[in-house]
């Protein structure tokens, strides 16, 4: 596409985005709404149209090659991706619940389940692509030097114990004699046929006619029924049905928008470089031309102003210090807004000296109705975004909505704006060495002027504020100050305790959307979320916090993550996904993993010291604790004391509190048992728990057909998808992989021409894996309803059915009154 469509896509996001923003901050305070259903539908409409910005401006930025406007929109980008995760925030505190659907939404909107897909901004990496490279390079080079496989062994193959060998072999070695006895008998028979058949020539001579008969039957009716079924593929062709063969190729244009996009990417990087270089030269040339007239005119201003000083009070100024934005401060244009904001301080600082006593009072009450009308109603948590946003909407009004484009074909960066850029800068600058210049003046006039009057200077010097009264903070020691962060990494790695991740992206981890959500809801039905909706809470809360400085400073903090959820749901998947979408570091804590390492109490400060210094320096990271719950047992299985899996009990806590907003770490848990840990000392830890359900009907559906195709397989009319994923009912992904690479054998990929897979196959070896069983998932629920969110949602619950139950029973009596 041209450079007019992906400024179209960002001027049609801006507009939307205006438009968003003028019901976002009213020129009069919304008032608080009392319907909790209303305001979380406010919300929803909010998050979802905030999405379509998200998309759009996504789009834009990965495309557009101007720098300056590359600039403009990388704030509106990271501002919006704020804005959608504190409306997520928002939803969660009043739902009471990390899933929401929205699909009456999006069907008033006139969208598809697809624009609801949080996108994940290819800059996260490609921004990054040289210092990941270079990491990961080192990565695999430690890993050769110590002779680590890279790539783990695929899931699903386990090393077979004694019994199972033995019995394995037995199972072979009886085929083959089964198979022997099987092709001699069939020899035997195929003999005595031919004999017979010889006989047989010899006694009777057949009529030729009623061969030719038989023949031509038989060949009229394949050529016919070949017939038949080609037409009927072509006509489920025509009516759109079915796909056609041109399906499958990879249309020209399609081709043809890949490279050019290819392309653009390639020119945004010259052009950024380009732009670098016009700063540079810029700069330097500003520096000379406008520098010294500048300097001096200050110098100038500044002179006049002592002067003025002294002659209005007898005495020179005092000169405003640098933290106050020195000389800039005196001269600074203040719009008639401020002069009335400061005027107005100024006369309610004085109100204060006033007697305080009745205002006080009054004061109280004004707050405590204030707090009762709050309590009444639903608001909104103030937002840390909208400046932001609306500053940027506000220079792109200014600079770009009507900007004349006609001869920047091209899309070149614009010289006049680096240099309106680039003279405050200079101005700045000069300003800071003029201040130092003119301070010293200031001090010799009144030298000077003090030496006439024959006083002393020592009433007028101000003195410094010394960096004494600050209180010194407590600073954490360092237990590897004279390490580099390259040895410690090293180390690590050797340790196994830093890892690379496995290649797959968040939008492997497929599954479809739950289309019935919101009318469940209406029924009072909870509804199980889908595995489309586990991606969107991954997406949100994992993938755009780590990906995005900004994000994570200023939106509600995420410091850990509890992925629970039955054996095989994708949860390590997940983990590995967030990394490659980030580009983030995998550290490995599980308890399985640490055992031996780094022993006795000084040994485990250290391995923590260490993980969370190099996880911080080298951010984005991710730590990943497997086998959550072990580290919280209630009480630690014989079997395993050995491990000593409450090993980080105490000291993960402490670490967790290190982490801020901006050191972008996070920290995921992954857990089958919950059930088996202290419930509090979890929840103190992991914030945020998700909990992920089997797949349902639709996502196996979509499920076994790709991963069906994945292995190689091909999906025919002969195989019933729908019949498949119903009696898959109960079983999880991890047991469809393991199906699909026990069905999908070599051998069976080569017969796949002559006989296609038929759903038939596929049920002795589901049915020789355990299914989640009823309570397995009953057990998890109700671990997950004692967390503080479940625990929550229950009583908002109860508290419903409370206000329900007197308008029912209200209803019942009216009833009951007309009945007699
Ligand atoms: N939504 C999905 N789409 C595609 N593949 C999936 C999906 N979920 C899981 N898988 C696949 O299923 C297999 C098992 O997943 P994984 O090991 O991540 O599950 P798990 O929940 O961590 O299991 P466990 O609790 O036993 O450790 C992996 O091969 C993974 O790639």
């Amino acid at each position: 596409m041209s450079h007019s469509t992906y400024n179209k896509i960002w001027a049609d996001a801006q507009m939307e985005l205006k438009s968003l923003l003028t019901h976002e901050l009213p020129a009069e305070p919304l008032r608080p709404e009392k319907d909790r259903v209303m305001f979380f539908q406010r919300l929803a409409v909010l998050y979802v149209r905030y999405i379509q910005i998200f998309r759009h401006l996504e789009e834009a930025y990965d495309q557009i090659v101007h720098p300056q406007k590359r600039r403009i929109i990388r704030q509106l980008l990271d501002g919006v991706m704020g804005r959608v995760l504190e409306l997520k925030h928002e939803m969660v505190e009043k739902e009471f619940s990390e899933y929401h659907y929205m699909d009456d939404v999006i069907q008033d909107l006139k969208l598809t389940p697809e624009d609801l897909e949080i996108p994940i901004p290819r800059y996260f990496i490609r921004e990054n692509r040289t210092v990941l490279q270079e990491r990961s390079q080192m990565l695999s080079s430690i890993l050769k030097s110590i002779g680590v496989e890279e790539q783990p062994k695929p899931v699903g193959v386990r090393s077979l114990n004694f019994e199972e060998a033995i019995k394995m072999i037995q199972v072979s070695e009886r085929a083959r004699q089964g198979r022997l006895r099987a092709r001699f008998m069939k020899e035997i028979r195929q003999d005595e046929e031919r004999q017979r058949r010889a006989k047989d020539r010899n006694k009777e001579s057949t009529a030729l006619d009623e061969a030719a008969v038989c023949i031509q039957k038989v060949w009229r009716g394949f050529l016919q029924r070949k017939k038949i079924k080609e037409e009927r593929e072509d006509e489920l062709i025509f009516l759109g049905m079915n796909f056609g063969p041109d399906h499958f190729q990879l249309n020209p244009s399609i081709l043809a928008a890949q490279e050019n996009q290819a392309s653009r990417q390639k020119k945004q990087d010259d052009y950024e470089e380009d732009f670098q270089k016009s700063i540079m030269s810029i700069i330097e040339k500003l520096r000379d031309m406008e520098g010294p007239d500048l300097k001096e005119s200050m110098k100038e201003q500044i002179r006049q102003w002592f002067i003025e000083c002294h002659d209005a009070t007898g005495t020179f100024p005092d000169y405003p210090e640098e933290e106050d934005g020195g000389s800039a401060l005196i001269f600074a244009e203040k719009t008639p807004q401020q002069l009335l904001e400061e005027v107005a301080a100024k006369e309610e600082e004085e109100a204060n000296k006033k007697p305080k006593g009745k205002e006080e009072k009054k004061d109280k009450g004004k707050k405590d109705k204030g707090e009762e009308e709050e309590e009444v109603g639903l608001k909104m948590m103030p937002s840390a975004f909208l400046s932001d946003l609306e500053t940027g909407c506000g220079t792109y009004q200014a600079v770009w909505q009507n900007r004349d484009e006609s001869k920047n074909f091209n899309q070149w960066h614009e010289v006049e704006l680096i240099k309106e850029e680039k003279r405050k800068d200079l101005e700045y600058e000069i300003r800071l060495q003029v201040d130092e210049l003119m301070r010293q003046e200031l001090a010799h006039w009144k030298l000077a002027v003090d030496k006439d009057k024959g006083g002393n200077t020592k009433g007028n010097t101000k003195k410094k504020k010394g960096p004494k009264n600050e209180k010194k903070k407590k600073k954490e020691k360092d237990l590897t100050a004279d390490r580099s962060i390259e040895s410690l990494f090293h180390e690590l790695v050797e340790q196994g305790l830093l890892k690379q991740s496995k290649a797959v992206r968040l939008e492997d981890y497929i599954g479809e959307y739950n289309y019935l959500g919101t009318t469940l809801r209406q029924t009072d039905i909870e509804p199980m979320p889908s595995l489309s909706d586990v991606r969107q809470v991954i997406a949100l809360n994992a993938v755009l916090p780590l990906g995005c400085q900004v994000v994570h400073e200023k939106a509600p903090l995420v410091k850990a993550i509890l992925l629970a959820g039955p054996a095989g749901v994708g949860k390590k998947m997940l983990v590995h996904a967030i990394c490659q979408e980030t580009g983030a570091n995998l550290f490995d804590l599980s308890p399985l993993n640490l055992a031996g390492k780094y022993p006795g109490k000084n040994g485990l400060q250290m391995m923590l010291h260490v993980v969370f210094k190099v996880a911080k320096q080298l951010h984005p990271s991710v730590i990943w604790i497997g086998d959550a719950e072990k580290m919280f047992y209630k009480k630690v299985p014989k079997e395993e004391k050995e491990l000593d899996p409450r090993r980080l009990k105490k000291d993960l806590p402490k670490m967790l509190k290190s982490i801020k907003g901006g050191d972008r770490v996070l920290i995921v848990g992954t857990t089958q048992d919950p059930g088996s840990a202290d419930l509090k000392s979890l929840c103190k830890v992991y914030s945020k728990i998700i909990l992920i359900p089997r797949p349902d009907y639709a996502s196996r559906y979509v499920m076994w057909r790709e991963l069906i195709k994945k292995a190689g397989g091909e999906v025919t009319d002969s195989l019933d998808l729908s019949c498949l994923a119903k009696i898959s009912d109960g079983y999880t992904q991890g047991h469809m992989v393991q199906v699909v690479r026990a069905i999908l054998t070599e051998h069976r990929l080569q017969q796949l021409a002559k006989r296609p897979l038929t759903a038939a196959e596929f049920v002795s070896p589901l049915a020789k894996t355990d299914p989640i069983f009823h309570d397995e998932e009953e057990a998890l629920k109700h671990w997950y309803a004692k967390t503080p969110l479940g625990k929550k949602r229950a009583k908002a619950a109860s508290e419903k059915d409370e206000e329900e139950a007197p308008v029912k029973s209200g209803k019942k009596s009216a009833e009951n009154t007309k009945k007699k």
